[in-house]
């Protein structure tokens, strides 16, 4: 394998000068070169974050406001919550809303599930992530501890149906599946015990959090009801402008590229971080959308299009103020088709 080129920074000189605004410059520079990317509003000038702002309420000191999708008692609020304590969480119908209120200055994060461990990578909110200019500045670990609730006075005999998130439903497959329940997929799993609550249905449960059952005055016929105690769901903190990335503490960087065609470019584009020794947590790989790349000939000889072309999401433990990971990205940019960096921020440490 070819060794790596001479890089900025390694072994004195730049690598001294290296610090926050040099990470910044550099988030910056590998911004622009994403795909389905909605232009920035002019009148979202640059105003940088530091990662001590990223968990403590806004500059004037209002309470921060941060956008989940969901109702009260969804697993996304409680995320919101852990993540800046004493924020002001507000309900949006959609994903898109969430985003769209943080563009529109309406609030000033928004949270998004992005993983679970059971359930795997949530996708759609991948796609998200490119076709909105937000930047990812924190990440939260949530212990998500689903119960069957039901109205007053039902059993877990009279139930017929449940209803409740996709990603819930799922990690509750082998316990549905037991108890013989038809599921039903709706928007957020508060969304769910709301429903069953307000109808006063008989022969239908919810899976939502022991929250939710309060708040919608529900029995709990089941707690725990996930298929593995341990079910942990991974959001992500959203902003407008991202944080001056730090060293002080474990950061994280997660970036999205795509790579032209050709034998061994995806294992080039991850020997980056392994020949400088920076840990991949996560990869992912989505559909290239709204693009159907022709290969060079298709037009003269009719060979069909491209369909199968790739973004591919990469989280890797580094901090964008580490010299390696600017090397990395660098040496990245040098052949990746695209390539941006959509944040670096704190990882979450906390015991879940
Ligand atoms: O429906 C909710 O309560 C949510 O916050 C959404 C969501 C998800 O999208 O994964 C969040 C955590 C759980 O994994 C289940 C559902």
């Amino acid at each position: 394998m070819a060794a790596a080129p001479k890089e900025e920074g390694e072994g004195g000189g730049i690598g001294a000068r290296n610090g926050a605004s040099r990470a910044l410059e550099l988030s910056r520079a590998f911004e622009g070169s994403g795909g389905e990317n909605v232009q920035r509003d002019a009148q979202l000038l640059p105003r940088p974050l530091s990662s001590i702002q990223s968990s403590n309420p806004s500059s004037d000191g209002s309470r921060l406001r941060v956008a989940y999708q969901g109702v009260r008692g969804a697993y996304s609020e409680s995320a919101a919550e852990k993540a800046y304590p004493n924020c002001e969480a507000v309900p949006c119908e959609q994903f898109d809303t969430a985003f769209q209120a943080v563009e529109k200055w309406l609030v000033d994060r928004a949270v998004l599930p992005i993983e679970n461990s059971l359930g795997g990578s949530i996708h759609r909110n991948y796609d998200l992530l490119i076709r909105h200019r937000l930047h990812i500045v924190g990440e939260v670990k949530l212990a998500v501890k689903h119960c069957l609730l039901a109205n007053h006075g039902v059993e877990i005999g009279d139930l017929r149906r449940v209803l409740s998130h996709p990603q819930a439903l799922a990690q509750c497959e082998h316990t549905l599946t037991k108890m013989g329940l038809v599921r039903e997929e709706v928007d957020d799993t508060a969304g769910a015990a709301k429903h069953v609550a307000f109808h006063n249905l008989k022969d239908a449960g919810a899976v939502a959090s022991a929250a939710a059952a309060k708040i919608y005055d529900l029995n709990i016929l089941a707690r725990d009801i996930q298929d593995d105690s341990d079910n942990v769901t991974r959001f992500l903190m959203l902003a407008r402008e991202p944080i001056i990335p730090g060293t002080d503490k474990p950061f994280k960087t997660s970036i999205v590229f795509s790579l032209e065609e050709g034998p061994g470019v995806l294992f080039k584009a991850l020997a980056v971080f392994a020949l400088r020794q920076v840990n991949l947590t996560k990869i992912e790989s989505r559909p290239l959308r709204k693009q159907t790349v022709r290969t060079p000939d298709d037009s003269s000889n009719g060979a069909p299009n491209r369909y199968f072309d790739y973004h591919f999401y990469v989280d890797f433990e580094a901090s964008m103020a580490d010299v390696n990971a600017q090397n990395a990205l660098r040496h990245l940019n040098e052949f990746a088709t695209s390539l941006r960096v959509l944040g670096s921020y704190p990882v979450d440490t906390s015991m879940i």
